[in-house]
């Protein structure tokens, strides 16, 4: 969540970075911004609801400005969309794989057909199809069910003091179309988020302790995570071994954000999750409750090459240029593994239709569960001219960089915040994820205080 706060960087900075990634192209910004579509809409036509608002842009193939022009024509009845593309998130309507499913790892295919082609959407439902074709897995009734609606209530409970988030695309300030509120372990984490920790230029603002049952939860959800990278590790990666920069500690959740759609036009748009807290090659456990919906997944084509297959991926299959949807019902677990944020997108498509759920009504509660790393700490992290932490991101597009890590100014996405200073520096990690020298700077860190500490001691025993 974090990242759809701020993925979209001023392209105007005044210090490019040489060799930083370049602007996406139309097509993705196009495909990327139908949450900021929407939220320009609805800022023009404040009464109307974001069902209507969707269908007129629908209507309108995703032309904002024919949207306009029709709202501001007066069709106050508007008709219905022509279905051009499929917006149910209704399961049980399998469309039919093009190909057999196997046990065989894609990565250890040798010659596996693409799934899908550009513009088409592959539906994957089962476990199995969705391990092999996509860099997550799944686990359906993940909890027992007492559980998964004790949860659901607890969250339910709590949504409706949830806000969305702004976010700052050129000079303009959007809403993202749903709520979504942070959580993490300790007050003491608490303390820590509101003096070190900032998203977009700003702090959060509003960052809560787990809640009980978010807690217990959580355990579970560790533990079949640090099962799932096993398996992962084992069936899909090569040579059976953990991807490079990915971290070989187990997987330990501290912090969670919960995302809540109220009705199938809330959604989020596509982007890859922030990498500055969480370190390269991050793993997310992200559960699922109340109303089905759709879990987009688009593999990131490498703008300068894009018929290039795949250099690092574990998952060859998926067509580069298609998108797969995951149909993801109450109480499914989805882990989005190693490979996920550096080479991959996704999204909560909006939906015409949803099917209402017994506990949640038009609600989707998403609980995604995430390990903020110590050796990622802003106090540890490169700071920016501005005085505020660097952002940790990836080459994602430019071919000869790709993989690469850098550390930028992120003032540049701040609502008001001006262009930034523009900094740049590539990232060093050991193979393992952590920054290099990090260690130093903690032992230096440690013994600073433990100094501080004895020199108090002292001072307290000369006054006794
Ligand atoms: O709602 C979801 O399943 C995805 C949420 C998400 O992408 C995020 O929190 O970053
Ligand atoms: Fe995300």
């Amino acid at each position: 969540m974090d990242a759809f706060i701020s993925r979209k960087r001023r392209r105007e900075s005044p210090h490019p970075p040489p060799q930083a990634e370049c602007p996406a192209p139309p097509a993705e910004q196009e495909e990327e911004s139908t949450d900021i579509k929407l939220a320009m809409l609805s800022s023009l036509h404040p009464g109307r609801s974001q069902d209507d608002l969707l269908e007129v842009l629908l209507s309108c193939d995703g032309s904002v400005d024919a949207a306009i022009e029709a709202l501001s024509a007066g069709h106050k009845d508007v008709p219905p969309p022509p279905l051009k593309r499929r917006l149910t998130a209704t399961p049980g309507m399998q469309s039919a794989l093009p190909f057999k499913s196997g046990s065989k790892s894609p990565s250890k295919t040798a010659a596996v057909q693409p799934l899908t082609r550009k513009g088409k959407t592959l539906h994957l439902y089962t476990p199995e199809d969705i391990a092999n074709h996509t860099p997550c897995s799944t686990i359906h009734n993940f909890l027992p069910p007492y559980l998964a609606n004790a949860l659901l209530e607890e969250l339910l409970a709590e949504v409706p003091t949830y806000e969305s988030i702004e976010f700052r695309i050129f000079e303009n300030v959007v809403k993202s179309p749903h709520t979504a509120c942070f959580y993490v372990d300790s007050l003491a984490d608490v303390q820590r988020q509101r003096s070190e920790y900032y998203y977009n230029g700003n702090d959060l603002g509003d960052i809560r302790q787990l809640l009980p049952v978010m807690r217990q939860v959580s355990d579970l959800v560790r533990d079949a995570v640090n099962k799932e990278i096993d398996i992962r590790i084992r069936d899909f990666y090569p040579d059976g071994k953990k991807l490079k920069y990915q971290s070989p500690e187990p997987w330990q959740p501290n912090a969670a954000f919960v995302n809540c759609y109220d009705g199938g036009a809330q959604h989020v748009g596509y982007h890859s999750d922030q990498l500055s807290y969480l370190g390269p090659r991050p793993i997310i456990g992200s559960l699922s409750l109340g109303v089905a919906r759709e879990f987009r997944v688009r593999k990131i084509v490498p703008k300068d090459d894009p018929t290039e297959a795949d250099s690092t991926s574990t998952t060859p299959a998926a067509d580069i240029s298609g998108q797969i949807a995951i149909h993801l019902p109450h109480n499914s677990l989805l882990v989005m593994h190693a490979e996920m944020q550096e080479e991959w997108k996704h999204s909560i498509a909006p939906a015409l239709n949803i099917t209402p759920h017994p506990v949640a009504g038009n609600k989707r509660v998403n609980i995604t569960y995430r390990w903020y790393r110590e050796e990622f700490r802003p106090k540890y992290t490169p700071k920016c001219k501005c005085g505020l932490p660097a952002v940790l991101k990836t080459v994602q597009k430019q071919k000869v960089n790709r993989g690469r890590y850098m550390w930028m100014c992120q003032v540049g996405s701040k609502p008001g915040g001006g262009a930034g200073c523009g900094h740049f520096e590539w990232a060093q990690f050991t193979d393992d994820g952590v920054p290099a020298g990090w260690k130093a700077v903690a032992d230096k860190d440690n013994l600073q205080a433990e100094t501080a500490q004895a020199r108090k001691a002292v001072a307290d025993e000369i006054k006794l």
